[in-house]
């Protein structure tokens, strides 16, 4: 198992807590705070793993990366629409464990070679998928995260999130063999978030509620299991 998705399975609370420079429609979600900073209190509240999201669409570089692997020891998803190898290649040297793959966005082959070559890197696929077709397509399903984006990324996730997509597609990646299914965005409340995780799944992938939670630390307590 990876060392990533040990991380994700692991974890004494099962949020994968997000740095998320600015939502979707251009506003500020770190507001004055260090967003390097924000990444070591949700380290120090206890949680198995971090994703950042690089994407200048939502005010990230990589620079930011860098800096969150460099400040903190838990393992990191890059989260970008990451389409090449080479970038692969740059998410490790900037010390990534995880790498976003989004299904809706690349050609099965491609999707196909680029969790290969994670593999072959040592980075960890988080695939992510809107229905039942793209879960049965992620290739070494066994060895990914598949994570249900509730949001839809071609309307650049301004719609409504929609959390019942992950609970009916839970029994589908189940029965891929994955290990550590995820349910991503929209999840605003810890009673959401300990809903989808007693459903099955084993994390939750949480940016704009923990960032704009007054009280992120409680948030994320609020969800904490028994050592699995
Ligand atoms: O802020 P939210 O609604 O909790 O969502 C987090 C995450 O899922 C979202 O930021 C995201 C989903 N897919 C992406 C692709 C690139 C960058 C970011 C994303």
């Amino acid at each position: 198992m990876s060392r990533f998705i040990h991380a994700v399975v692991g974890a004494a609370i099962p949020v994968i807590p997000e740095v998320k420079v600015r939502a979707a429609d251009g506003v500020s979600l770190v507001g004055e705070r260090s967003p390097v900073a924000i990444a070591a209190a949700y380290e120090a509240a206890g949680v198995g793993c971090l994703s950042v999201v690089t994407g200048r669409w939502f005010g990230g570089d990589l620079r930011l990366l860098s800096d969150v692997t460099a400040r903190c020891g838990l393992p990191v998803l890059q989260k970008d629409f990451l389409t090449r190898e080479a970038q692969l290649i740059q998410a490790r040297e900037l010390g990534a464990a995880a790498v976003l793959l989004t299904a809706a966005l690349l050609p099965q082959r491609v999707l196909a070679t680029l969790v290969d070559k994670a593999l072959v890197l040592g980075l960890t696929p988080f695939v992510e998928v809107v229905n039942e077709a793209e879960v049965s397509a992620v290739p070494h399903a066994d060895e990914c995260v598949i994570a249900v984006n509730n949001k839809d990324i071609q309307v650049h996730e301004r719609g409504p999130a929609d959390l019942s997509r992950s609970e009916r597609l839970l029994p589908a990646i189940r029965a891929t063999g994955c290990l550590a299914p995820v349910s991503a965005s929209g999840i605003d409340h810890p009673a959401q978030a300990a809903r989808l995780v007693r459903a099955g799944f084993v994390a939750v992938l949480v940016g704009t509620g923990l960032l704009r939670s007054p009280d992120p630390a409680t948030w994320l307590s609020r969800l904490t299991v028994a050592p699995r």
